[in-house]
């Protein structure tokens, strides 16, 4: 078999459309016969990499594991490196000192993104915040969500919601004592239930939020496996229209199932304003989200296509990598006894065996918040962050990183590396106390949330999720594993990162009142 019939396979190209690319082929050779021409004439400033094979490039080397696979290209070939994936010219970040020079010294011409096939289709032509180009909408988009949605006093009026969600969890799983419970599965529907309650939690209620539950559910997964999916429509542009492995068709199928949810949520507030109760205060996102765009920015006013690609955001970007995060958080916890063992002593003098966690304690909770970072240490849920593209050609490292590339920062690579961590290995909260290091972005040892105007938009909705989950899970029950097994951190890589294997474990109430877990 050739590489290059490997490579087809490796893409699950059928054996119809193989003709097609067989004549397009000839198409896409001369392209890339153009690529390497122009690419050799500034060959020695480009930075080094792998060779590639003719047409496809380095694209046959790619394995699913993205993060390890490029740490270890950065050992050999340096901390910039180059990768020619079809027309398209990946540039490969993995040191502190260059991660700087690209999201702070250069931050303004690295601030657009290289927006994938699947994700303009997903977010209404690459409308919402993650995928907008760097510029006046991407801007208001960005301060409605983080100044205004995520402010401490908006976050704090939706707190009840993210309570009740977390205390049905609780519930559910209070009835499931002494049996293994999937611990993935109930992280997620807790954290998706937690958003979608804040998004329109004050419209929606009884049976249809359990309902939608079940269906964003099955579309989220569906949603990301696409997002993390290699696509030949990003590497060989010209061929897009063709959608040779039909993964455009299948996001044009899945978006609209959201869509058409967003609209009937939308509708339904809108009919609750029509009823002109004008008093109500604004209960959820959802309502906060169409008073702004009543009250109009006339240079670049929020319309209603934006609100929902900010609800897809929210849904999609916020759901798998919060609840994956503190799974990881959960699985380390239990692999380290001592460890559990320090942050239950520290919910138990804070909070008490007699109480339940409430968000108002987690300010207290310096051990739990320094397993937060530490868990984002060794497993940061968007390990090479979301990809950057420069506007120019702008000079890396001493190297020429042009115009339009892919550029990949692998924050994983550096969370892990030897020279700046102890035992980077090892999952060791107290390193994070009375430490210097943060996730706000400022430094570029340790940055799971990126850095930069692109900076995570949800970091404060993110950090009070995971704290106040995490939290009440480890205060509420002890968690064990199935009789003679042991805790598989072992991750694996798509558009997020994720346990490899989902964690599964049996929870016993450890609080003092059974009344508390109703
Ligand atoms: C533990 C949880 C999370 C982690 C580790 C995380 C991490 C990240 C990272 C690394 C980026 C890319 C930064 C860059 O490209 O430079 C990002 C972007 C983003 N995140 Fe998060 N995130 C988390 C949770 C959330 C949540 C809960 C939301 C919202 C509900 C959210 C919304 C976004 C948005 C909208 C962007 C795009 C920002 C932009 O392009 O301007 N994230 N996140």
């Amino acid at each position: 078999m050739t590489p290059l019939s490997n490579f087809l396979e490796n893409l699950d190209i059928d054996a119809s459309t193989s003709t097609i690319v067989t004549l397009l082929a000839i198409f896409a050779i001369t392209w890339y016969a153009w690529i390497r021409v122009k690419s050799k004439k500034g060959s020695s400033s480009l930075p080094p990499g792998p060779r590639g094979l003719p047409l496809i490039g380095n694209l046959a080397s790619l394995g699913p594991d993205l993060h390890t696979y490029f740490a270890g290209l950065a050992r050999t070939y340096g901390p910039i490196l180059k990768l020619q994936l079809g027309c398209k010219l990946a540039i490969i970040v993995s040191s502190p000192d260059l991660a700087r020079e690209v999201l702070k010294d250069h931050d303004v011409t690295f601030a657009n993104r290289d927006v994938p096939a699947v994700a303009r289709i997903a977010t209404y032509g690459g409308l919402d915040i993650a995928w907008s180009p760097y510029g006046p909408e991407w801007r208001m988009l960005r301060k409605v969500c983080v100044l205004k949605m995520f402010s401490n006093s908006t976050l704090d009026k939706v707190y009840g919601l993210r309570r009740r969600e977390v205390q049905n969890t609780v519930a559910y799983i209070y009835r499931k004592a002494g049996l293994p419970i999937n611990v993935e599965e109930q992280t997620f529907l807790t954290i998706l239930n937690v958003i979608t309650s804040m998004l329109w939690g004050g419209t929606v209620q009884g049976e249809e939020r359990g309902r939608l539950g079940a269906e964003f559910r099955r579309v989220v997964a569906d949603m990301t496996a696409l997002l993390g999916a290699p696509n030949i429509s990003d590497f060989f542009p010209a061929l897009a229209r063709f959608d040779l492995q039909g993964l455009g068709r299948k996001m044009s199928g899945l978006a609209p199932r959201f869509d058409q949810i967003f609209d009937r949520m939308i509708e339904k507030q809108l009919n609750f304003d029509e009823s002109g109760d004008s008093s109500r205060e604004c209960k959820d996102f959802l309502q906060f989200l169409l008073k702004v765009k009543d009250e109009g920015d006339v240079k670049t006013p929020l319309t209603m296509t934006h609100i929902k690609a900010l609800l897809m955001d929210m849904v999609v970007g916020g759901t798998d990598s919060t609840s994956n995060a503190i799974e990881f958080a959960i699985a380390e916890v239990m692999n380290k006894p001592e460890v559990m063992r320090k942050a239950q002593d520290e919910l138990d003098n804070v909070v008490g065996k007699d109480n339940m966690v409430e968000e108002s304690h987690i300010y207290k909770l310096q051990y739990l918040h320094a397993i937060m970072k530490e868990t984002l240490r060794l497993h940061p849920v968007v390990p090479m962050l979301i990809p950057h593209c420069p506007s120019g050609t702008c000079t890396i490292g001493g190297y020429s990183v042009p115009k339009g590339s892919r550029i990949l920062i692998n924050a994983w690579a550096v969370h892990r590396d030897p020279s700046i961590w102890e035992n980077p290995m090892e999952f060791k909260p107290e390193r994070f106390l009375d430490s210097k290091f943060d996730y706000n972005g400022s430094d570029f040892n340790y940055f799971p949330f990126g850095s930069g105007r692109r900076i995570c938009a949800g970091i404060a909705m993110a950090e009070r999720m995971f704290l106040y989950f995490l939290a009440t899970l480890l205060h509420s029950f002890d968690w064990k594993l199935p009789a003679g097994e042991k805790v598989d951190l072992t991750e694996k890589c798509g558009i997020v990162l994720k346990l490899k294997n989902p964690l599964v474990a049996t929870p016993t109430p450890r609080l003092s009142n059974p009344a508390l877990y109703q």
